[in-house]
């Protein structure tokens, strides 16, 4: 399978504890080369029951990595600081390891799969001596979907196992329908080592990693190995690695979509239901549409997923979205009770993991922008915190992790493993000029356009500078796992093979457009349900719009301006489209596609061609 190497296997440790085990004869095999090469002293199926949960949570709280909150306030949940050095998702330790390099394209790090291999088994090597090796049989999506897609992660870290049991269907019932599908059952093998392993008698850390990190996928084997970082995206292989970057080779080979997407469903005051999937780069808004509050009357959202959308066209020809995952792993700052009644809500019923935010002096959890400032915390480094600090209290990359199906607004139709047929798709960025708040394609190819050259402000969710503009397709520029430039001709491809008139109507926004003194122009959250409605109103053909070089922007009239707290003058400011910044936009755009040579899709190129046109740039 993928593990195996040309040298014979290291003798096993013959003190190694076995707890469970499969009757699948290529698992049991993986398991056991992934243990000779590993050597951990413990092996442990992870079978997903209570008593597992509060077994391993127990063991994080005596090892000091979880802190138990006050069952009063978030009952079993726990607070969790991590190493300074492990708090985000490393785009440059990130590699897609394709046979063939061009595969990866010019967006991926890459190296030669067998290279890697060799280089990763010497890392892997005695990796996870003194420690326990669990094994998590997991499916993406539903047990009772058509396909399941399975995975199985092994991992050396607790944490690890506690947070994939809230972000997916994680345990026995896994295992036994992957045994009795047999050979017949394709799982993804994941493997994850802390790269931390325990001489006899060493003391261990809070929070084991190690300063050498790789996150690698092999798109072909369809597998994944994850080395150095215990932390989210790092480390939670059904999410990123997994439902993403592998997941959107599968879909460019099986004629699909997996997309960094939240899906939510939209009720009309006339009882008109809508699905909208929408995707916005990490910590740039995702979560917050998915559970948003409208202001407008009438108007009702429900949630069906807050980072992953995978699509599939249906019998009648519609575009189906489905959330793989299980949980929420939300940006915690900023949440409060205006900005996202809901997740408080949500994460108020507990069985949460919280990392990198502040701990209260009452055994509870704070972070800048939530209500109820404490007088005096623990921040994230552990050090003491109060209002008239000068560091954050929580990084600004901690984060929630909390069971999906706590969300009170969460749709029924979560549960229904065909999906929601999409009606509208929102790209969108972070961009403090130029991008109006809300601008509808042309059609589908000027969408995917739209889609192709999204930009936006780098944030915290991954390692490296925050604030710079960096070209993100689809919100997918860390996560496409094969060539960028395919992945554009296979956003047309799907397109032109479906029919137009079922085919989501696609919308760029920007909620994040600033004034000159540095101010967000549109008040953005509840708000965005005015958006919605724009949106919603044009695929009925009953908005207004102007036409613009960029595409249909609404005439500041269109929008419900019902009970909105806003000088009309900033909501024409928020609409604008200013001609020189777009002008200005264009070299920066050329200079992406540039860098897909022949392999970007001539589709592409005209629309570039007609926005030159349209803009008057030679
Ligand atoms: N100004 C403004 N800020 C917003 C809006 N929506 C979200 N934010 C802020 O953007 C940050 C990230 O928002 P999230 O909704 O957690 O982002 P996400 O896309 O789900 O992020 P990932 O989980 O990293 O994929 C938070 O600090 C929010 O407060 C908005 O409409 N306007
Ligand atoms: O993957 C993570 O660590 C969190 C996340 O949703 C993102 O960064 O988009
Ligand atoms: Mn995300």
């Amino acid at each position: 399978m993928t593990i195996e190497s040309t040298e014979p296997a290291k003798a096993e440790n013959p003190n190694t504890e076995r707890v469970g085990g499969t009757t699948h004869a290529g698992l049991q095999q993986w398991v056991d080369e992934v243990a000779a090469l590993t050597t951990p002293d413990r092996i442990e199926w992870v079978t997903g029951s209570d008593a597992e949960w509060t077994r391993l949570t127990d063991k994080l709280v005596e090892a000091g990595t979880f802190v138990r909150l006050n069952d009063e306030k978030k009952p079993n949940s726990f607070y969790a600081a991590s190493d300074p050095t492990d708090v985000a998702r490393v785009e440059d330790r990130t590699f897609i390891c394709s046979v063939d390099e061009k595969d990866a394209g010019p967006t991926n790090n890459w190296m030669d799969p067998n290279e890697m291999k060799t280089l990763m088994r010497d890392l892997y090597q005695g990796c996870m001596k003194g420690r326990t090796m669990y094994v998590i049989p997991f499916v993406m999506g539903h047990l009772n979907a058509e396909n399941p897609m399975f995975g199985v992660e092994i991992t050396d870290s607790e944490y690890v196992v506690v947070s994939m049991r809230v972000m997916a269907r994680c345990g026995v019932n896994v295992l036994r329908r992957i045994e009795e599908l047999g050979e017949a059952a394709n799982y993804v093998p994941a493997l994850h080592s802390l790269g931390a392993p325990l001489e006899p008698g060493q003391q261990d850390v809070k929070w084991p990693c190690s300063d050498t990190k790789y996150i690698v996928q092999f798109p072909e084997e369809r597998a994944i190995w994850s080395y150095g970082s215990g932390y989210g995206g790092n480390a939670l292989l059904g999410k990123k690695c997994y439902s993403l970057r592998i997941a959107s080779v599968m879909a460019r080979d099986e004629g699909w979509l997996a997309e960094h997407m939240l899906i939510l469903k939209l009720t009309s005051p006339e009882q008109q239901t809508y699905y909208v999937a929408a995707a916005f780069p990490s910590a740039c808004g995702k979560t917050n549409l998915a559970m948003l509050k409208p202001t407008i009357p009438g108007w009702k959202v429900e949630t069906l997923g807050d980072d992953i959308a995978w699509m599939r066209f249906g019998e009648d020809g519609r575009l189906y979205a489905v959330n793989p995952e299980f949980g929420f792993f939300g940006v915690a700052p900023g949440t409060n009770e205006k900005t996202n009644p809901y997740a408080m809500e949500t994460i108020a019923k507990g069985n949460s993991v919280f990392t990198n935010v502040a701990l209260t002096d009452d055994g509870d959890i704070w972070w800048e922008g939530m209500e109820n400032t404490p007088a005096h915390a623990t921040s994230w480094k552990g050090q003491d915190w109060t209002p008239d600090s000068e560091e954050l209290s929580s990084h600004p990359n901690s984060r929630y992790c909390t069971p999906i199906e706590q969300c009170p607004i969460l749709a029924d139709e979560y549960n229904d493993p065909k999906g929601v047929p999409i009606s509208a798709i929102f790209f969108g960025g972070r961009r403090a000029s130029t991008v109006p708040l809300v601008t509808e394609s042309r059609d589908w190819v000027h969408g995917t356009f739209m889609g192709a050259t999204l930009s936006s402000e780098t944030t915290a969710a991954a390692t490296g500078q925050v604030g710079v503009v960096r070209r993100d397709p689809m919100a997918m520029l860390p996560f496409i796992g094969y060539n960028a430039g395919d992945y554009f001709q296979h956003w047309i491809n799907l397109g032109k093979d479906a029919d137009a008139h079922k085919l989501p109507k696609i919308f760029y926004v920007n909620w994040f457009r600033r004034d000159a003194d540095g101010k967000f122009v549109w008040p953005g959250f509840g708000e965005n349900s005015r958006v919605l409605k724009w949106a919603i109103e044009r695929i009925e053909g009953k908005a207004a719009a102007v036409e613009t070089p960029i595409g249909h922007v609404p005439t500041p009239e269109a929008i419900d301006t019902d009970g909105l707290d806003m000088d009309p003058a900033e909501l024409a400011k928020a609409l604008h489209v200013d001609v020189d910044e777009w002008k200005a936009e264009i070299p920066h755009i050329e200079e992406w596609f540039a860098k897909f040579g022949d392999n970007l899709p001539t589709q592409l190129r005209v629309e570039l061609d007609g926005l030159k046109a349209r803009l008057g740039v030679q």
